[in-house]
């Protein structure tokens, strides 16, 4: 299977050490499920620029693509593609995350990260995460 969905997502996190989770809305795929913010990468963009822009896009914050660092990536296997999603992690940002797309924002401790159902692809994030952050 060669298709495969450039995705980049970005672990935000709060002084308190939660991240940030977006709930996907109804109507599109995967809805009602938690997920990193982020998206696919358009054509010319670094997986940086990228995240860059879904983060103002997403929530209405600014950051530097030097405020991105990687942390670890998903590899997943979903009917229709391959998704390929690096996820990065970024602690220095401007504004206060709002949603601007209709989604639901919740701060979460990352011992609570599975209370919250997520796509398949971002399970094994989790223990990165809280590995990192305990
Ligand atoms: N942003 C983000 N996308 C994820 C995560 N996990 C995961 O499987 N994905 C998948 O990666 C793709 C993200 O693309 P996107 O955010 O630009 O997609 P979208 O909501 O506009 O549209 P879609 O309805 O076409 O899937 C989706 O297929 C989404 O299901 C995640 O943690 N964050």
């Amino acid at each position: 299977m060669s298709n495969i969905l450039l995705v980049t997502a970005c672990a935000l996190v709060d002084t308190d050490n939660r991240i940030l989770l977006a709930q996907r809305p109804e109507g599109k795929s995967l809805a009602g499920l938690w997920e990193f913010p982020g998206g696919k990468i358009e054509q010319g963009e670094t997986p940086e620029e990228s995240l860059v822009r879904e983060l103002k896009e997403e929530l209405g914050i600014t950051t530097q693509t030097a405020c991105l660092a990687p942390l670890t990536f998903a590899s997943y296997a979903y009917e229709k593609f391959h998704l390929l999603m690096p996820l990065f992690i970024c602690r220095k940002f401007e504004g206060i995350p709002m949603p601007q797309e209709n989604q639901t924002l919740k701060w979460v401790r990352p011992e609570k990260l599975r209370d919250y159902p997520m796509p398949p692809a971002d399970e094994p994030l989790i223990p990165v995460l809280q590995d990192l952050l305990r």
